[in-house]
C-alpha cells in the first residue's frame, strides 16, 4: 500500500501532493472537532439525517458559516496567488534615497507578493491574453512600502476618470456576462491613448509563460530623496532572474484546455521544490537637471522614458521562498495600496497616482473593512494610530491610549524629518493624444517575428466586431504605423473570407435578425 502511494507521489507534482504532505506531517488527527465557540462535537452531532438538525448547534454553526464564506472579489485583479519572501539590498543607493529598506548592503526585509490576472474573475484563466499584476509589500521598519506593479512598463491612460470605463469595457458585458471585443475596440478607438497598452497586450508580452518568467513595473515616475533632501526621479523595474519568457497563443490555448491555473501551479511548485524565484529590483534615474533638459513629459504613464536620457542602478534582489499555508488568509485578505510609501520615497506626482491613493483604500474598506491594515497579512511592523474601533479585526485597538490628538497625556506624536523636501511640484498632464509611443513600440521595440505575432493576435479580436468598428480600429492602427495598419487590414479581409470555424454546439442556434 505504502509503495503504491510512494509511486503515486513520485509521479505527481507538488501542488497535487498537498493533502498527502499534510498527513505525513500529522500522522494522527490534529485534535477533537469543535464548534466555532469551542464546544467539542459529539460524533452523533456530525450526522444530520433523521435527527433534530435545528437543535444541533454544530449543524447551525457549520451551515451559517458556510453561507458567509465569500467576500467580494477584487474589482480588478480578482484572480491571484501570493507568496512570502524577502528583499535583500545588494547595492549602495544612499545617494538617491534614504529609505531604510533600500539601505545597507545585505539588509533583508520581509515581503509578501501577490501575482494576479487583471480582468479574470476569481477562478478565471491564468493564461488569458491580458495584463498581469505583481504587487509587492515590503514590511520595512518605517512602515509598509507597496510597489503595486504590472507586467507592462506603460499604463493605458493618464486620466484617472478613464479607469472605471476602461475596466467596464475590458470586463464582462452587462447583459451577456461575456468578454466583448466590440466594447474593447469601441473604447480604445474613442480613447486612443489606450492603444499603447493594448499593443503590449496583443504582443507576446500579453501571455507570459508563468508569473516567474515576467518582469514587473510600478510604472509611475517616483520622486525619491536622500538624507540631505537631494531629490531624484526614478522608475522602478523588477527584472526576473528566471528570464523573460512568453507563450504564443496556440501554446497558451493548448495549456488552457488542460489547466486554467497554470501560473498558480507553476509558482506553487517552484517554491515547494525550493527553486525560489527571484527578481532584481533596479531603478532608472533622472536628476532634477535631467528632467529640465528632456523634450518629453517624464511623468506620463503611457510612455517609456527615451533611451539615453536616464541611467539605471540596481538596488537589490527579491526572493520568494515560502508558500502561504492558507490561500484566503494571505492572497484574498492582502491589501496593497500604492499610497503606502516610506520616508525617502515621497512618490509619484501624476494625477493617475493621486487617484490610486484613494481608490485602493476605498476598495479595501469595501472588500475587507476599515481595519484591513489590522489583518495579519497587512500589519506593519510598527504602528501607533488614533484610528479606533470599527468592524473587526481591531487587534489591541490601541488599548487605553488617548484617542484624540493633540493631547497632554503622551499619546503618539509626529516626528520631524529634516530632509523633507522643500519644493513641491505640480504635474500638468495634457489631453493631446500622441501616437509616437505605440509607433516606437511597433517599429523599434518588437522584433519582426514579434510584430508578426502581434498582427496575428489582433485579427481574432477584430473578426467578431461590426465593420464600422473594424474600420475605426484599422484607421487608428494606420495612423500609428501605416504599414501595420495595411497588413492588419489585409489579414482581416482574408480572415473574413474564411468560412467561420465549425460552430460549438451552443452557437448552432438560428441567428436572430436585428431591426434595421
Ligand atoms: C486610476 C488608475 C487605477 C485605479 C483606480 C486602480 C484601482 C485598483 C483597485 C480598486 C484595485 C483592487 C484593490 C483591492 O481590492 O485590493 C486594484 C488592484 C491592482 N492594481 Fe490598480 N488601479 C489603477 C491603476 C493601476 C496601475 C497604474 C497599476 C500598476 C502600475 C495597477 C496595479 C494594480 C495591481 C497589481 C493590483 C492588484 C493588487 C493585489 O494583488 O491585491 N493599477 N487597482
Amino acid at each position: 500500500h505504502d509503495n503504491e502511494l510512494y509511486e503515486y507521489l513520485n509521479r505527481t507534482d507538488r501542488s497535487t501532493c498537498q493533502l498527502y504532505e499534510f498527513k505525513e506531517d500529522h500522522p494522527k488527527p490534529i485534535g477533537i472537532l469543535t464548534t466555532s465557540s469551542g464546544k467539542l462535537v459529539e460524533i452523533r452531532e456530525s450526522i444530520g439525517l433523521n435527527s433534530d438538525v435545528f437543535s444541533n448547534q454544530y449543524n447551525i454553526d457549520l451551515m451559517t458559516h458556510t453561507n458567509a464564506e465569500r467576500i467580494p472579489e477584487r474589482l480588478v485583479h480578482a484572480k491571484g496567488t501570493a507568496a512570502f519572501g524577502y528583499f535583500e539590498v545588494t547595492n549602495d543607493v544612499s545617494q538617491y534615497t534614504k529609505a531604510e529598506v533600500f539601505n545597507g548592503i545585505g539588509k533583508k526585509t520581509p515581503v509578501v507578493v501577490r501575482f494576479s490576472t487583471v480582468v479574470q474573475n476569481l477562478g478565471g484563466n491564468d493564461l488569458a491574453r491580458e495584463i498581469k499584476g505583481m504587487a509587492v509589500k515590503f514590511f520595512t521598519k518605517e512602515g509598509n512600502l507597496d510597489l503595486v506593479s504590472l507586467s507592462f512598463p506603460v499604463f493605458f491612460h493618464r486620466d484617472p476618470i478613464d479607469f472605471p470605463y476602461f475596466i467596464h469595457a475590458l470586463k464582462r458585458n452587462p447583459k451577456t456576462n461575456l468578454f466583448d471585443f466590440s466594447a474593447r475596440w469601441d473604447f480604445i478607438t474613442k480613447k486612443p491613448e489606450n492603444l499603447h497598452g493594448l499593443l503590449w497586450m496583443l504582443s507576446d508580452y500579453g501571455i507570459p509563460n508563468g508569473y516567474r518568467k515576467m518582469d514587473a513595473f510600478p510604472i509611475h515616475t517616483f520622486q525619491i530623496n536622500n538624507k540631505h533632501g537631494g531629490s531624484y526621479f526614478v522608475k522602478f523595474n523588477f527584472r526576473t532572474e528566471q528570464g523573460v519568457e512568453n507563450l504564443p497563443s496556440s501554446a497558451a490555448e493548448a495549456i488552457t484546455a488542460r489547466d486554467l491555473d497554470y501560473y498558480t501551479r507553476d509558482l506553487y511548485n517552484a517554491i515547494e521544490n525550493k527553486n525560489y524565484p527571484a527578481w532584481t529590483l533596479e531603478m532608472d534615474i533622472m536628476s532634477f537637471d535631467d528632467i529640465k533638459k528632456i523634450d518629453y513629459n517624464p511623468f506620463e504613464v503611457t510612455r517609456l522614458w527615451k533611451k539615453g536620457t536616464y541611467y539605471t542602478v540596481p538596488i537589490g534582489r527579491l526572493v520568494l521562498d515560502r508558500n502561504p499555508d492558507n490561500f484566503f488568509r494571505v492572497s484574498e485578505m492582502s491589501a496593497f495600496n500604492p499610497g503606502n510609501l516610506v520616508p525617502g520615497i515621497p512618490g509619484p506626482l501624476d494625477n493617475l497616482f493621486k487617484s490610486r491613493r484613494s481608490a485602493y483604500r476605498d476598495a479595501q474598506i469595501y472588500r475587507l473593512g476599515v481595519n484591513h491594515n489590522r489583518i495579519e497579512v497587512n500589519t506593519p511592523l510598527y504602528s501607533k494610530v488614533y484610528n479606533r474601533d470599527g468592524k473587526p479585526p481591531v487587534r489591541d485597538n490601541m488599548m487605553d491610549a488617548p484617542n484624540y490628538y493633540p493631547n497632554s497625556f503622551n499619546g503618539p506624536v509626529p516626528y520631524v524629518d529634516p530632509s523633507r523636501l522643500k519644493e513641491r511640484f505640480t504635474v500638468f498632464d495634457v489631453n493631446a493624444v500622441d501616437l509616437d509611443q505605440p509607433e516606437y513600440f511597433i517599429k523599434h521595440y518588437l522584433r519582426s517575428d514579434q510584430r508578426e505575432r502581434l498582427i496575428n493576435n489582433t485579427i481574432p479580436t477584430l473578426v467578431p466586431i461590426a465593420p464600422y468598428l473594424q474600420r475605426r480600429a484599422i484607421r487608428l492602427l494606420t495612423l500609428t504605423d501605416p504599414s501595420l495598419g495595411r497588413e492588419i487590414s489585409e489579414k482581416l479581409q482574408e480572415a473574413l473570407k474564411q468560412p467561420p470555424p465549425p460552430p460549438l454546439p451552443v452557437l448552432n442556434e438560428p441567428k436572430r435578425k436585428m431591426k434595421s
